[in-house]
């Protein structure tokens, strides 16, 4: 097993080129999921072990910053497993099993992550061939983000949109070979290569994917839940979000990681406030600890409690999301919509928190928190991506509301479902339940605030009509900006206010629609009023942020940029705004710094030898 940190020709990880960390991840994981098949091997696949081992292997000292096998394990084998029928899982789960193939996950495209129903890289069935037809129309229809996909993967499960007898399907997943198993070359019609340094998890390989009119057989398409038959009739799954299961699968164990990370960061910080004395309690002793400050208390405590509820709460998914999945084997889909609403909010809630929690915990750690040797900017690296994948926080957040609203508008036609049990009780006794200092009593105040929340949630969407003109005026608009500052941070600090002046609850409750209100009212002007900072594109050096707002074709100039890219040539119509691609690829492969040898020499050295079942 390869020790702690382990380095590539004894330089320590951060100071490795970009080529040099994705082919020390290559070494380092190729070793450690060895493990992982041995424990197959010995038939130790109980998935709570895999899930341990695999989410302990993945931020460990070995795979520090992620590993391009990652998604492999996390959401190519159990995408097959939630979405392929028994034939197809005969065929591919015993190669993915002992790696003899390796996948990734394609969904999010450059256009579209969230929105996956907009997705537009298509799947054609054509039924004089039987087979699928995959395509990217457009530069926005290709697939960017999936983990391994760069350089690593072999396979991988793509989502697309499904055609068939000329009629759109919407979207479903195809097992797709991205690469010859022998020479790793991509396949005539596949154009791939990774997007290029992150804030973080740069051993993860992301990689970008297009289709020229890339031929699969019909078999490909994953059929557990719809199919589509030889003659090109579509046969549709009896709940149309079943396909969404590798998702929520993923939601779930990202609950667990985020245990792993925050309890690692807050042993850090308290260790380290152990050890470090700044300043002295009273003059003329000796300096004191820095964990017997009360402030530093105050940053600490709380991530240590949190690490010790997460975990608590984990489990406790883990068992609801494996009760639900038995009913839906059933035929029982009652539980599916409360699950998806839990493992949206339980993720939102773990991810945002624990990157709060990481942060704080690099900072009361002073100067020497910002050491890349702390591990903890690494960590917050880690941890801020969950916030993003698998489902941005915000809009995994809105699901959550969306059932609880759906919830408190069926309370009395309804039975409950168990996480949501207690909106009965709020509802049925008075509100204004009197307070105690009890965790009961704290318990059931955030009961009684998530019940008014969900109520006037339920109000606004009901009743309130938003009609708002905005007065071109430069007056009017900064009126708004000074409106807007006062009441975000009215309401970021009602505590206070509540505790210290006599607003109340009825002003507070107008105070947050005028907040929105004034959301609203400066959402025209936003784009013009950051234009008026006049700073410029050099300035800037953003491809999100580029005056023109040419942002994807800026993205994948920049992808095309990196290193890895350079091998094997890239034999691509990248749709390139100027038309010159062939030339611009030459121009760009001739300033690489790699020789355009056509498979990174890891491949041959490490990747072969492991997926042969020799390493
Ligand atoms: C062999 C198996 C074992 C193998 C070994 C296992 C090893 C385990 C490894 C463990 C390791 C642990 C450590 C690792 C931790 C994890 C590291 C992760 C690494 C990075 C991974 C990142 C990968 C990605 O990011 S993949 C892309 C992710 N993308 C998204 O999440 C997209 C987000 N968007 C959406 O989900 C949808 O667009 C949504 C929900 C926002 C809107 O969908 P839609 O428009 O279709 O729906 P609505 O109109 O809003 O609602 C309609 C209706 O549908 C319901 N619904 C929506 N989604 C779902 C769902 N997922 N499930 C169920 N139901 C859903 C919704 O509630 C509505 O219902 P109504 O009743 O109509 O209200
Ligand atoms: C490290 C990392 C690894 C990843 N790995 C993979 C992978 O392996 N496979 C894969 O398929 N994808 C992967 N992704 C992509 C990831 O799933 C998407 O980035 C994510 O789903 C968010 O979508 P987006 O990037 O389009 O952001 P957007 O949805 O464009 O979000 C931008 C902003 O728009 C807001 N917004 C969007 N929709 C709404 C709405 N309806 N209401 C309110 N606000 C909204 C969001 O809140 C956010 O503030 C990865 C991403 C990262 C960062």
């Amino acid at each position: 097993m390869l020790s702690k940190r382990e380095v590539f020709d004894g330089v320590p990880e951060e100071y490795l080129s970009h080529k040099e960390r994705y082919e020390n991840a290559i070494r380092n994981s190729v070793v450690a999921f060895s493990l992982v098949r041995k424990m197959q091997e010995e038939g130790k696949t109980s998935i709570n072990n895999y899930r341990d081992v695999v989410g302990g292997l993945l931020g460990s000292s070995v795979l520090r910053d992620g590993s391009p096998l990652g998604l492999h394990y996390i959401m190519f084998m159990p995408a097959i497993l939630n979405q392929a029928n028994e034939e197809q899982q005969e065929k591919w789960l015993p190669r993915a099993w002992n790696c003899s193939i390796i996948g990734s996950y394609a969904q999010t495209e450059l256009g579209h992550g969230t929105f996956i129903r907009g997705l537009e890289t298509t799947a054609t069935y054509d039924a004089a061939t039987k087979q699928f037809v995959l395509h990217s129309p457009t530069l926005t229809a290709y697939k960017w983000w999936p983990g391994g996909l760069g350089q690593t993967a072999n396979y991988c499960i793509v989502v697309a949109q499904l055609y068939t007898k000329g009629q759109c399907h919407g979207i479903h997943s195809f097992i797709i070979q991205v690469r010859d198993e022998e020479t790793h070359m991509p396949l005539p019609g596949i154009k791939i290569g990774e997007i290029g340094a992150k804030l973080g998890l740069n051993a993860v390989n992301n990689g970008f994917l297009g289709f020229d009119n890339y031929r699969i057989p019909r078999t490909n398409m994953l059929m557990k839940h719809a199919q589509v038959l030889e003659d090109g009739t579509y046969v549709k799954s009896r709940h149309s979000k079943l396909n969404y299961g590798a998702m929520v699968f993923v939601r779930v164990v990202i609950v667990f990681d985020m245990v792993n990370y925050l309890s690692k960061a807050v042993t850090i910080a308290t260790r380290f406030s152990a050890v470090r004395r700044q300043c002295q309690l009273k003059a003329g002793e000796t300096e004191c600890q820095i964990l017997d400050y009360v402030t530093q208390q105050h940053k600490l405590f709380v991530s240590i409690a949190a690490a010790h509820a997460f975990r608590i709460t984990a489990n406790k998914l883990w068992l609801t999301f494996n009760e639900v999945n038995e009913q839906l084997v059933e035929g029982n889909l009652q539980r599916l919509p409360e699950l998806h609403a839990l493992a949206c909010c339980l993720k939102a809630v773990t991810t945002a928190d624990t990157a709060a929690c990481v942060e704080r915990c690099r900072l009361a750690c002073g100067g020497h928190g910002y050491m890349m040797s702390s591990s903890l900017p690494l960590t917050y690296g880690l941890v801020t991506a969950a916030c993003t994948y698998e489902g941005e926080n915000t809009v995994l957040l809105l699901q959550t509301a969306r059932f609880l609203v759906k919830t408190y508008q069926q309370l009395d036609s309804k039975a409950l479902t168990p996480t949501v049990a207690y909106l009965k009780t709020a509802a049925a006794e008075r509100f204004c339940v009197g307070w105690s200092n009890t965790t009961e009593g704290i318990i059931r105040g955030f009961q009684v605030v998530a019940m008014r929340v969900i109520i006037m949630s339920t109000f606004n969407e009901e009743v309130q009509e938003m009609s708002r003109t905005v007065s071109p005026q430069l007056k009017e608009v900064l009126h708004q900006l000074v409106d807007l500052y006062c009441t975000y941070w009215a309401l970021e600090k009602l505590s206070d206010l509540l505790l210290y002046t006599p607003i109340s609850q009825k002003e507070v409750e107008s105070l947050r629609l005028r907040y929105e209100e004034t959301l609203t009212n400066l959402r025209p002007n936003a784009v013009g009023l950051v234009d008026a900072f006049d700073l410029r594109d050099e300035m800037l050096q953003s491809t999100l942020g580029s005056y023109d707002g040419r942002v994807y074709e800026r993205l994948m100039e920049e992808a095309m940029k990196s290193p890895l890219n350079a091998e094997p040539m890239l034999q691509s119509t990248l749709g390139s705004y100027d038309g010159r691609v062939y030339e611009r690829l030459m121009e760009e492969a001739m300033k690489s710094p790699l020789n355009a040898e056509p498979v990174n020499y890891t491949f041959h050295k490490y990747l072969k030898p492991f997926m042969q079942g020799k390493l």
